[in-house]
């Protein structure tokens, strides 16, 4: 007989049959608080080994019902992006986060190119924005390009993508930026520099985005970037809206709508900036719509080209105008998409640079040997300060647009974004994906990975992206800070005129020296804005040369 056998106690039970009670026979003897005790640590013993051995497998502790959540909410604590990069970086490219039963917490977490090609591109069919997406952001965004799937998103692509690449619209990016650096950032900067007070430069940034991506939706300029940097109603509604909406996604489904019926909290919030954001939109659409119907022959001609304009010139499948409502989604997710992404990947470049002087310096021989070729000595025309780049020199900035690019490699201005699948589906790494599966990208990540960049992938280095001084583009399921395939940002050539125009015109005036002891971190949000902001100082390069 085993040692189990020889320890058995048989008892007997008030009916008068009798039970073996095991190793756990003295139990019986002991008062019922400790055997309650007992039993809860062996419980407990059992369940943090259960979980401590699929964390050997898995990547982390898994918990009953609240399964990976608790870690999840530390890592909320301290640097979510740098902790998504970690787990990925020790699964081998993609991990499964496991979140509470009962909650659609569960996804599949990737930073793999094979994969991102795979689900922007080769299968793009099957791994759409998704229901859960647009039923969470459709009272800000409707029905537009951000939101949309199928068809109501290809039509709007094709509308849109044939305006961006029209030469009417490139002329009015270029003048509304021209005409916004000139006359509204410049004079903002140089009084920064005389008073010799600090100033948030991001906040500035958002500012001249904000209000030129309104010219090019709207054909308006909110005046957001103004001597005092005044507060704009429009603009504070929209931040609101944007804010309350991101919101919805770290709440439970039930919980928001149910806040919503109630009109309580966030969602209160939400109901009241959107009220403003649409009695904007809607006085806009009302006030083109009078003007367009007053346009004679010759007018047309001198048209606008901004979005709005070109949507409402513009006809539905069925030969009808496009509704009031559809006009107003188009207009609200250009702004959303255009707004803050360049502002904040320029904000993490000017922070880059201060520490990386050499690159700094290299930026300002280009735009010397750009200006002398032009004609010009090392300090403009004569010292010229109203100097203007022309867009055909913009364009020949290629360190600038390198050292731009490694900024974005690092601090991807949209640092996750997310899918979900259709069909079930196997990604190249051989993850299984199930129907109704959540995947999202890591971006972030993706631009620290030793894997994709080397040894040195987490320094900054611009030269990565030139092959003999030219600079080359790199795979966008490598670097996928604009997306990839049939989703690519429709804005990313005007993204980079406006970065390199702006930063070019910034840094032929100026040194921009970031506070010292200034705390420069990511906030969590769709973006990745600086949690303080980045107060910065100037010192002007008047008359003295660009490069030393
Ligand atoms: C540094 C600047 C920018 C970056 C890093 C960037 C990045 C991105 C990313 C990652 C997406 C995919 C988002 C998603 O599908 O969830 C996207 C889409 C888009 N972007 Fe950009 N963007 C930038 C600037 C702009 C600008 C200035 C505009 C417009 C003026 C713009 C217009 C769009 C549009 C319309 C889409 C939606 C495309 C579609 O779904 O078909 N972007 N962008």
């Amino acid at each position: 007989m085993n040692s189990v056998n020889q320890t058995s106690t048989a008892l007997t039970l008030s009916d008068g049959r009798s039970a073996s009670t095991g190793n756990l026979g003295f139990l019986w003897l002991l008062p019922v608080e400790i055997q309650v005790l007992e039993l809860l640590l062996a419980i407990s013993i059992f369940v943090t080994m259960h979980a401590l051995r699929r964390r050997k497998r898995e990547g982390l502790t898994v918990w009953p019902v609240v399964g990976m959540l608790p870690s999840l909410i530390f890592a909320l604590r301290h640097d979510m992006y740098e902790w998504i990069t970690s787990l990925i970086e020790r699964r081998g490219g993609t991990f499964i986060f496991r979140g509470p039963w009962f909650t659609n917490l569960q996804c599949v977490v990737t930073a793999d190119p094979r994969n991102l090609e795979h689900l922007l591109k080769t299968k793009f069919s099957n791994f759409p924005k998704g229901g859960y997406f647009r039923g969470t952001v459709r009272d800000l965004l409707g029905d537009g390009i951000f939101s949309a799937d199928d068809e109501v998103w290809r039509r709007q692509r094709k509308i849109a993508s044939l305006e961006f690449h029209s030469a009417e619209f490139r002329h009015m990016t270029v003048q509304s930026l021209y005409e916004l650096v000139h006359s509204r950032l410049l004079p903002v900067l140089e009084s920064a520099h005389h008073d010799r007070k600090p100033i948030d430069l991001q906040d500035v940034l958002l500012r001249l985005t904000f209000d030129n991506v309104c010219m090019i939706a709207f054909g308006i300029d909110p005046g957001c970037l103004r001597p005092g940097l005044p507060e704009i109603p429009f603009a504070r509604a929209f931040e609101d809206a944007t804010e309350a909406t991101i919101n919805r996604f770290i709440t439970p489904t039930a919980i928001w709508k149910a806040l919503r019926y109630l009109d309580l909290g966030n969602e209160r919030r939400l109901k009241r900036s959107l009220k403003r954001v649409d009695e904007f939109a809607y006085e806009v659409i009302r006030t083109r719509k009078k003007e367009l119907s007053l346009e004679s022959g010759d007018d047309k001609k001198a048209a606008r080209s901004d979005l709005l304009t070109v949507f409402m010139r513009l006809k539905d499948d069925d030969g009808t105008a496009f509704s009031d409502g559809f006009l107003r989604d188009v207009c609200v997710n250009f702004i959303l998409a255009g707004r803050d992404t360049s502002s904040v990947a320029l904000a993490w470049f000017f922070w880059l640079l201060n520490r990386h002087t050499e690159v700094e310096d290299r930026i300002l021989g280009e735009i010397t040997k750009i200006l002398e070729e032009r004609g010009c000595n090392s300090e403009g025309e004569s010292g010229d300060k109203d100097l203007v780049f022309k867009p055909e020199e913009v364009k020949r900035m290629e360190y600038l647009q390198a050292a731009l690019s490694e900024a974005l490699r690092l601090y991807p201005s949209v640092p996750v974004d997310h899918k979900e699948v259709v069909e079930d589906d196997v990604f190249p790494d051989g993850t299984v994906l199930k129907k109704g599966t959540k995947v999202i990208y890591a971006m972030y990540s993706m631009g620290r990975m030793e894997s994709i960049w080397g040894k040195d992938c987490r320094d900054y280095k611009p030269e990565r992206w030139l092959r003999d001084g030219r600079f080359m583009s790199e795979s966008a399921y490598k670097f996928t800070a604009f997306n990839g395939g049939p989703r690519l940002c429709l804005g990313k050539d005007f993204a980079y005129y406006q970065m390199k125009f702006v930063a070019a015109s910034i840094l032929y005036r100026y040194h921009v020296k970031v506070v010292k002891s200034h705390p420069v971190v990511p906030k969590l949000a769709l973006t990745i804005y600086m949690k303080y902001g980045l107060k910065v100082t100037f010192s002007g390069r008047n008359g003295a040369k660009l490069v030393k």
